[in-house]
């Protein structure tokens, strides 16, 4: 993704800083715990990205609900976030996040830890929230019990109406061209790379005996997780399939020029062999797979350079940009 990424853990970070009025103001995390990541949760006021100056927000986890985020937000800010199928994101939590989950540490395998994941969770122990409901924690949503389906549902609500859009992983072009519409940003807006991807070959596939079990296990993220896919198809039928079609083809013609021309090898590279330290993407403990990033050509002329960084940059370096570049182009309504 354009410089997010959760593999990045801020657990340490009390406040986070966003812009407004030209300059930073700090907002206070409530005190729990959040993180950068591929889903996150905001209230606020969501759905008026069209017509307005308001700031673009791709939020970071729970605290960014918090009222101390909706005083320091423009009122017409539009939160958009983003899921995964809660089977595959628990296997990238497990290969990433070994190191800091116990649940995860004391199974010897990941086989194992999906035939019975129970025998190694245990609730509350610091680091376990990455071996379950990670969607759910992530959007800062109360723990309810999975059969509870009432409380299910009205959480699941809650979260579609703070958020204006929420996009899904596995369809990330299709993604992107459903946020640039609604933003009415530029193509280029949305020009953007995988971040923090593995290496094809140190993906174990899952058998749907395995995944079905993660999703069981993740039960209330399987549930958070159907009714957002549904959301999204339905906005993605509305926006039309042909004209999907065309824009996502539009978009990766434009990622692979884009790639040839900024990146050493036209892709991505395995992180310990990015000389740059600023373009390294961070690598997971425990000997895990390399995480990927991208390293640029030489002799790039210094605009092109920039530009090509940019899209390059893992999310550990370039969260402190957002706040610069969070605007939205919509032209005010008449
Ligand atoms: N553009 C795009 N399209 C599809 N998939 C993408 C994209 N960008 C990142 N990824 C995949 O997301 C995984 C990394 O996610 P994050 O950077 O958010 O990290 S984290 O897992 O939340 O910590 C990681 O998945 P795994 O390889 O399964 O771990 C990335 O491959």
């Amino acid at each position: 993704m354009w410089g997010d990424g959760g593999h990045w853990d801020m657990e340490d970070i009390r406040r986070w800083r966003t812009w407004r009025d030209g300059g930073y103001k700090e907002v206070e995390d409530t005190g729990r715990r959040w993180r950068i990541s591929r889903d996150g949760g905001s209230r606020g006021q969501p759905g008026k990205g069209r017509g307005g100056p308001g700031a673009v927000e791709a939020t970071p986890g729970v605290t960014a609900a918090s009222p101390q985020v909706q005083k320091v937000m423009p009122n017409d800010s539009f939160y958009f976030s983003i899921v995964r199928d809660p089977a595959t994101l628990a296997e990238s939590a497990f290969a990433y996040y070994r190191a800091v989950a116990p649940a995860f540490r004391r199974a010897p395998s990941l086989a194992s830890f999906v035939a019975s994941p129970g025998r190694f969770y245990q609730p509350g122990l610091r680091g376990n929230h990455y071996a379950r409901n990670l969607l759910w924690f992530d959007f800062g949503l109360p723990p309810v019990a999975p059969g509870d389906r009432r409380a299910v549902a009205e959480a699941v609500a809650e979260v579609e109406r703070a958020f204006a859009m929420v996009l899904l992983a596995e369809h990330f072009d299709e993604s992107l061209v459903l946020l640039r519409e609604a933003l009415c940003w530029p193509e280029e807006a949305v020009a953007s790379f995988p971040h923090n991807g593995r290496p094809r070959g140190a993906v174990p596939r899952l058998s749907p005996g395995q995944l079905a079990r993660l999703r069981a296990w993740n039960a209330l993220d399987w549930a958070l997780y159907g009714h957002l896919n549904r959301s999204f198809w339905r906005r993605a039928a509305a926006f039309g399939s042909a004209r999907m079609a065309a824009e996502v083809a539009r978009l990766r013609r434009r990622r692979e020029a884009l790639a040839r021309r900024c990146f050493r090898g036209g892709g991505p590279l395995p992180g310990p062999a990015i000389a740059d330290g600023r373009l390294r993407p961070f690598q997971p403990a425990r000997g895990g797979a390399a995480i990927l990033g991208y390293a640029l050509k030489a002799g790039l002329e210094a605009g092109e350079r920039e530009a090509c960084a940019r899209m390059a940059t893992p999310e550990l370096h370039s969260v402190p940009q957002f706040p610069r570049l969070s605007y939205g182009f919509c032209p005010p309504p008449i």
